[in-house]
């Protein structure tokens, strides 16, 4: 890790750090090096204070702890940032990991066409159009998925700056962004005149591309300050996510089929150790080597060693610098709202 060379102590926050693909990457960086000092940055305080009190357990030394936050809510990304303004002077990697998707179910003769035609290792890739979505609205007034997956990551992002990077150039001083995006981002999905995706069919492939688009913007606004931003995709992950799909016993049961399948699309990463592979792997790279323009995949073989797949995406600087603008007036709006009540 870039900033252990430092005799400062590397801090990483997690969001959505008590499950899944979130837990596991915590595992993984303590396993890397027990010396980095976790923060656990979830909704939900039990639930935050058992995986923390796991993560003890297995390794007893870890300085880890927990800041509520609740990303599809502006007053508590407000109330998190607060709090790890107050307890850290510098903040080294930043996961805006936390996610969530509302699946009705799924399009089984969509599916089955697709299982006999030229775009089937596509369709397991991505899961594109397999799946029927539905959205919420938030307390802000917003759509949920687009306020949970990726607002609220850049409200928290905005209110952490002065503690991300710094105008020095020593690269002590460098943060790096690593946000949990998915090859299911689509851009025949996002469109910048309904951001928040109140219109269309399927909000989850709308704001990971958004992701994919904003982290391209921050770069460009960031990198002076030594901030880097890059996006990841863990593959496909066996997680409440995907339970929130299909049961969990249907997923066991055709889990030799899906190791098979790694033959023809190694996304399937299954595991959520596996899933964390890139988000572990960007940790340990230079970040001013690594290309903005790629997302970066966690990919597995059939014997099930993970590795790291590079996709080129083709995101203008443009479009990041729009949509940061039009995030800035979301923001300005709320807070405008805030102050009236
Ligand atoms: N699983 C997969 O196949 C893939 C997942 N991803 C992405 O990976 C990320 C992690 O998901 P995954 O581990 O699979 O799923 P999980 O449901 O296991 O974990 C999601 C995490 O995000 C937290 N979370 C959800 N909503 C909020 C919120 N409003 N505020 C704060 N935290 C919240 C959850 O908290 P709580 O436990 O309280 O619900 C949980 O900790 C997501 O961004 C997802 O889109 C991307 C590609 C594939
Ligand atoms: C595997 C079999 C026999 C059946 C399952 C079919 C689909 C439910 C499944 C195939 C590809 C999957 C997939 C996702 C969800 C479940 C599938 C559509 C994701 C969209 C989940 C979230 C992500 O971010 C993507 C990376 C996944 C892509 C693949």
């Amino acid at each position: 890790m870039n900033a252990m060379a430092n005799s400062r102590r590397t801090v990483a926050v997690i969001t959505g750090a008590n499950a899944g693909i979130g837990y596991a990457l915590a595992e993984r960086l303590l396993k890397k090096s027990s010396k980095i000092h976790l923060c656990l940055a979830c909704r939900n305080k039990a639930r935050a204070e058992e995986a923390a009190d796991k993560l003890k357990q297995k390794f007893p030394d870890a300085d880890v702890d927990i800041v509520l936050l609740d990303t599809s809510s502006v007053a508590s990304v407000h109330r998190a940032a607060a709090e790890l303004r107050n307890r850290y002077d510098h903040i080294d990697y930043l996961y805006l990991n936390a996610g969530m998707m509302k699946v009705t179910g799924v399009d089984w003769g969509y599916f089955w066409r697709g299982l006999f035609s030229s775009r089937v290792f596509y369709m397991f890739a991505t899961g594109e159009g397999l799946l029927v979505h539905e959205d919420e609205v938030t307390d802000d007034g917003l759509q949920g998925v687009f306020e949970t997956n990726l607002f609220g990551h850049y409200v928290l992002v905005k209110e952490l700056e002065d503690r991300l990077g710094s105008s020095a150039s020593d690269r002590y001083n460098r943060s790096q962004l690593i946000w949990t995006s998915s090859s299911n981002a689509t851009r025949k999905n996002f469109s910048m005149e309904d951001l928040q995706h109140e219109h269309g069919k399927d909000p989850y492939s709308s704001s990971k591309f958004a992701m994919d688009i904003l982290s391209v913007g921050l770069n460009d606004s960031m990198n002076k300050r030594n901030v880097y931003s890059h996006v990841v995709c863990p593959g496909l992950v066996m997680t409440n996510l995907t339970y929130g799909i299909l049961p969990a016993w249907f997923w066991t049961l055709i889990m030799p089929f899906i190791c098979l399948l790694r033959i023809f699309v190694p996304g399937m990463t299954y595991s959520a150790p596996n899933g964390a592979e890139a988000l572990v792997w960007l940790s340990t790279q230079d970040p001013v080597s690594l290309d903005p323009q790629v997302k970066y995949q966690s990919f597995c073989g059939v014997t099930g060693h993970s590795y790291v797949n590079q996709e080129k995406m083709s995101i203008g600087v443009d479009e990041g610098q729009e949509l940061i603008k039009k995030l800035d007036e979301i923001d300005e709006s709320l807070q405008k709202k805030c102050s009236k009540n």
